[in-house]
């Protein structure tokens, strides 16, 4: 099987710059609220921050429970905004996705299924880690083989590795039973390249920037609602949705940031006990 791939050019300095919105859980209600977080204006803010920013970004990429309804209607508010965003978006399936209803939108606003990106020095590989139906993750044995392809044809790429799904634990109970279960899996086929050097995920709702293995983890909050960390009970933050910048830097480096709204007001139910 031979999968698309897509192209994009660098920056002059050499570089390839993204920017990362994950777990943005609209709804196709104006007022649907995730523990007292309305989503839709929670990640309206957003937008506006991203917009209002000089920031450079030649790749936008949504990594995940993009909607939280499962409808048509709610893939749409991530299209219509996404059409303002200056460079092509990419996406990848989070647990909550419908994958019928996030097909058929995202191609209908004309955002590519591609899942192989290269530029001069990178190469992006988007993984679908859902199991339909829990909330947990798994890499497949297609998709393992995706992966090795990828690494295997471009040897000479440093490669970032998305998913939705944390590889390792993030420090939340309550979160990491519903981690990747074949992590192991994953790892032994990145320490078989070694150009392989950074995986990006969403899922834990709350920054993450750790070494294992080798390898850059790199996890970001969510547009909504934010996780409490090193909470083993379900605990909500009273942090501001945010996302993230990533610049690839042609020896290999990733310099990265994290961005959050400023009293916004973003500020979940404290009492919620789970949803
Ligand atoms: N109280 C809870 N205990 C365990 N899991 C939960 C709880 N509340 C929600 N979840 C699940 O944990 C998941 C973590 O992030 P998600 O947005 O993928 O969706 C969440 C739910 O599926
Ligand atoms: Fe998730």
């Amino acid at each position: 099987m031979t999968e698309q791939i897509l192209q994009l050019a660098t920056d002059k300095q050499g570089d390839l710059t993204l920017l990362q919105m994950t777990d943005t859980h609209l709804y196709s209600e104006p007022d649907g609220e995730l523990l007292g977080v309305n989503t839709r204006d929670s990640f309206l803010a957003v937008m506006e921050a991203v917009l209002a920013q000089s920031q450079q970004y030649q790749a936008v990429l949504a990594t995940g429970d993009i909607s939280q309804d499962h409808t048509e209607a709610s893939y749409r508010v991530f299209t219509e905004q996404a059409k303002k965003l200056s460079a092509p978006c990419f996406w990848l399936p989070g647990n909550h996705d419908f994958q019928p209803a996030l097909q058929t939108e995202f191609a209908a606003a004309g955002i590519s299924a591609c899942k192989h990106i290269i530029s001069e020095y990178w190469q992006l590989v988007l993984l679908d880690t859902q199991v339909v139906g829990v909330p947990h993750g798994q890499v497949s044995e297609q998709q393992l083989g995706f992966l090795k392809r990828a690494l295997g044809q471009y040897p000479d790429k440093h490669a970032l590795v998305l998913l939705h799904h944390h590889s390792v634990p993030a420090g939340c109970a309550w979160l990491d039973q519903h981690s990747l279960k074949n992590a192991d899996d994953l790892f032994a086929v990145l320490a078989q390249h070694d150009n392989a050097n950074t995986l990006l995920c969403g899922h834990i709702h709350q920054t993450m920037d750790k070494q294992y293995q080798g390898v850059r983890l790199l996890a970001t909050p969510s547009t909504c609602i934010q996780f409490k960390p090193n909470s083993d009970d379900f605990a909500l933050d009273q942090q501001e949705p945010g996302w993230r910048y990533l610049t690839l830097k042609a020896n290999g480096e990733v310099d990265t940031q994290v961005h959050r709204l400023i009293d916004a007001g973003f500020v979940p139910d404290a009492n919620a006990t789970g949803y």
